[in-house]
């Protein structure tokens, strides 16, 4: 066993990691980062970048059929290769991160390929080599599929994000198992390249974060697109007979080429040494505002669980930051915009109305229906939306805001920052909307 002495260990370098590995070592710092897979995580290789490149090509193909309506006769011949080839060329240099681990490198950091692990305070063990970390170590080691414990489903060859970023052609069928931001956006993704798609969801609800009308849009748009939603199902079974996927759920059997397991995530905490500095970590790890954990210790990212997204994980990591070099922190940003990439995208910020009245907040609500809009009405085909408001009646700021719609997650951006700043509404109502813009809706529902 050989001791090597540093400033910082960061262990884990997703998106937020990969960013403070660079950060501190451009400060002066000598930072250790450990990466048991990809430099960069989920995001780039299996995650945000891939998933969205496979919207953005479903989306035209969904456009392309629009413009019957508008515009005259398209022929469309979906073709899954496009979209593969890019995801392999543009995105993930064939999930190869040479590009990123330079970059740590560059930056006067050092790379170590492997699994970190905590070993006592301010240690980190990787393989034969401990690291001594004079400041601290920041944990990045973000999440891994969760698979339901479903009589069979263990034994079978289903897909996660992973398998289905990877595809290089798109099934002839697939069932999602999971209604949340990863089933559905793949499920019309991959339904608008001609996959007979099926999404079944435990849950009453499909997208249960977000509000009930969101769930409702979600499913409407789908079930007019010709894929089954089924919600507030069990299921009771898989089976994979060499061919055919079988999911069996109350009675009835559904079939399919592929099964996709899109039931959420589970924290990497458990096989990372917590225990040797004394930390017990529930569902995710609990962290202050400066993302610390214990003294010298600090965790960044989905497995502090404020949020699992790429944007969340880089403020946390410029937080991490500041709090390693001493810097002083201004107050925590929980404000939480989110979008799920569907079409149409449903953007949101804040807290929900449920959330808000839980609260004891005296609510006002203010909603419009975007496809009333004056550009919602020249938008045409794909203009389903709404925009809602949850006010703080007592206060006359909104606490929390959906945007649903075409564009809903660029909409959304002037709603976040009126949450985030805590705009009056007094200010918002007396305030001139460009016409005839999707933002514009945001006017009616004040
Ligand atoms: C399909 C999909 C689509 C998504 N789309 C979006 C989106 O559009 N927008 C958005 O904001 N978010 C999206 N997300 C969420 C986003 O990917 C995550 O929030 C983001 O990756 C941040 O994760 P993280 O930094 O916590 O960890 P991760 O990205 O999970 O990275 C953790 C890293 O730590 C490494 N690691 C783990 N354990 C160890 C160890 N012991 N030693 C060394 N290394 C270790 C892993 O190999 C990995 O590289 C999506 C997620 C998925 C799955
Ligand atoms: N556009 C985005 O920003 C984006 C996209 C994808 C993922 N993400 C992030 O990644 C996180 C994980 O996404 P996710 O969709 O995997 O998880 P999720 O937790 O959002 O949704 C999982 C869904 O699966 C359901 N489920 C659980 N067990 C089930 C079972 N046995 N049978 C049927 N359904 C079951 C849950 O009720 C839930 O609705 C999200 O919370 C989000 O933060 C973000």
């Amino acid at each position: 066993m050989t001791e090597i002495s540093c400033d910082v260990v960061v262990v884990g370098t997703g998106p937020g990691g990969e960013a403070l590995v660079p950060r501190l070592a451009k400060a002066g710092l000598d930072v250790v980062a450990v990466e048991a897979e990809l430099v960069g995580g989920e995001c780039p290789y299996w995650g945000c970048i891939p998933s969205k490149m496979v919207i953005r090509a479903a989306n035209a193909l969904a456009e392309a059929r629009r413009a019957e309506q508008l515009a005259g006769s398209v022929s469309v011949a979906p073709d899954f290769s496009f979209v593969a080839k890019r995801i392999r060329e543009e995105a993930t240099a064939n999930w190869d991160d040479t590009v990123a681990a330079d970059r740590i490198t560059a930056a006067g950091a050092r790379l170590v390929r492997g699994r970190g692990r905590l070993d006592g305070e301010r240690r980190v063990t990787v393989g034969d080599d401990t690291y001594v970390a004079s400041k601290g170590v920041v944990l990045n080691t973000g999440t891994t599929t969760f698979v339901p414990p479903i009589d069979g489903l263990a034994g079978t060859p289903f897909w996660t994000n992973r398998e289905i970023l990877e595809a290089e052609e798109a099934p002839a069928s697939l069932i999602v198992i999971g209604g949340g931001a990863v089933g559905l956006e793949m499920a019309q993704a991959f339904a608008r390249f001609g996959t007979a798609v099926t999404v079944l969801e435990v849950g009453p609800r499909v997208l249960a974060v977000e509000e009930p009308e969101s769930s409702e849009l979600v499913a409407s748009v789908f079930e007019a697109e010709g894929i089954g939603i089924h919600a507030g199902i069990t299921i009771d079974g898989v089976a994979h007979d060499g061919e055919v996927f079988h999911v069996t759920s109350g009675g009835v059997t559904y079939e399919a080429e592929r099964v996709l397991v899109a039931a959420g995530r589970r924290s990497r905490v458990d096989d990372i040494g917590l225990d040797t500095v004394g930390v017990e970590a529930g569902r995710f790890l609990t962290v202050d505002d400066s993302m610390q954990v214990t003294d010298g210790l600090w965790a960044i990212g989905d497995m502090v669980g404020r949020g699992a997204f790429t944007h969340v994980s880089m403020y946390q990591s410029a937080r991490a930051a500041k709090a390693v070099l001493g810097e002083d922190l201004p107050e925590y940003d929980d404000s939480l915009p989110r979008v799920t990439f569907t079409d149409p995208e449903i953007g949101a910020v804040g807290i929900t109305e449920a959330q808000a009245r839980e609260r004891g907040i005296n609510v006002r609500i203010g909603s419009t229906d975007v496809a009333a809009s004056s550009r919602g009405f020249v938008h045409g085909p794909g203009n389903q939306g709404f925009i809602k408001l949850v006010i703080d009646d007592d206060r006359g700021v909104i606490v929390g805001a959906t945007s649903a719609g075409p564009y809903g997650g660029e909409t959304l951006s002037a709603l976040a920052f009126a949450v985030r700043a805590e705009i009056p509404v007094a200010t918002l109502v007396n305030t001139v909307y460009a016409y005839p813009t999707f933002w514009r809706a945001i006017e009616s529902a004040l």
